[in-house]
């Protein structure tokens, strides 16, 4: 190790690199997808940034609006969605974007246009930030099928036509997950700050065939449906074996990563008042699915898979149960 610290371990696989790699045995993936998925880094590697320094921002007694420089100092959502669509919009990758901070569809000017369509949660866990608990980035991309001009159609398709999916997660580290489909597997990239670059940590990420964790916002459960409440009184007094874990940070990025790590199963279910429940499908339970999906678990909305559900509108909302494969199978015998 060299004095300044450990030297850039020469094989390290650099995101970068690997999606290069990716390009040459994935037909779908060409350059534009290099473009585009390196578009995408940059705009996590700022959010990252400026996620480590609102803790720091208030510390410093720099409260509302303005820094000490007296600059605007946007709301943390605000600066991301902002970075997510400058950064795609300049990768000249994608016609047509979707975002959770946007009412409409935001189409792309012409002298900029190529044949993505992304759609992103630019920053998920927006409730956790003040208290200092893991936030991330969500976003789904779809390759634009039709002719002619972009619109709201070109966003409203099932997450099993994605090409590609990814969430970062800003947590005790930085990680950017991805998976581009057709059986390409999960990987997990950590970002090493002093290089400024993410490196490939966790090849083929996949789920546990089973966990024992289960993950529920259980302030709702006077409104769940019955055989909802089944399966979780039985997750804590089995009529065999040993009672599951309860764990729930209320950041779907955090809840459902960890899930992918450990095993178990994420639920955000219909409610009396929500009858579809909270999370929206085209940029939180689509890639969420996709991903979970690839790396060998289930995905549903307590009837069909999740990634079959035919989008009707760009912030439709749907109940999402995911996770272990036997986890979630086991689930829907409750509920059906
Ligand atoms: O507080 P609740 O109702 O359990 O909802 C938690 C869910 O809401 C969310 O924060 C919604 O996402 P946003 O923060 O992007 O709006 C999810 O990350 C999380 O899983
Ligand atoms: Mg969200
Ligand atoms: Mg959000």
């Amino acid at each position: 190790m060299s004095q300044q610290g450990p030297a850039f371990d020469v094989n390290a696989m650099t995101l970068t690199r690997w999606v290069l790699g990716q390009q040459r045995t994935a037909p779908s993936a060409t350059g534009d997808l290099t473009q585009l998925l390196n578009s995408i880094q940059t705009a996590v590697k700022a959010i990252q940034s400026a996620v480590r320094k609102a803790g720091i921002a208030k510390l410093h007694g720099i409260s509302g609006d303005t820094n000490v420089q007296g600059e605007q100092v946007k709301k943390l959502d605000v600066l991301s969605n902002d970075l997510f669509i400058n950064m795609l919009k300049s990768s000249y990758t994608t016609c047509l974007l979707v975002s959770e901070e946007n009412p409409t569809v935001i189409e792309v000017e012409n002298e900029r246009r190529g044949k993505y369509v992304v759609c992103f949660d630019p920053l998920d866990g927006s409730s956790n930030i003040d208290c200092l608990v893991s936030v991330g980035s969500i976003f789904s991309i779809y390759k634009k099928t039709s002719a002619g001009e972009p619109s709201v159609s070109d966003a409203l398709k099932p997450g099993n036509e994605l090409v590609a999916a990814g969430y970062a997660l800003y947590g005790s580290a930085t990680m950017l997950v991805l998976a581009l489909g057709k059986g390409k597997g999960v990987h997990g990239f950590m970002y090493d700050p002093s290089l400024g670059e993410f490196i490939l940590t966790d090849p083929n990420m996949k789920i546990p065939e089973k966990g024992n964790i289960y993950s529920i916002n259980e302030g709702y459960a006077a409104e769940w449906e019955a055989g909802l409440k089944q399966y979780i009184d039985d997750r804590k007094q089995p009529k065999t074996g040993k009672a599951y874990g309860a764990r729930y940070v209320g950041s779907m990025v955090a809840d459902v990563h960890r899930t992918i790590k450990y095993g178990g199963i994420f639920m955000y279910p219909a409610t009396k008042s929500a009858p579809n429940g909270k999370l929206r499908l085209l940029y939180e339970c689509n890639p969420m699915s996709f991903i979970v999906t690839e790396a060998g678990g289930l995905a549903s909305n307590g009837k069909i898979p999740i990634l079959d559900i035919v989008p009707t509108g760009i912030h439709q909302r749907a109940p999402c149960y995911l996770g272990s494969k036997k986890d979630v199978e086991e689930l829907l015998q409750y509920l059906n």
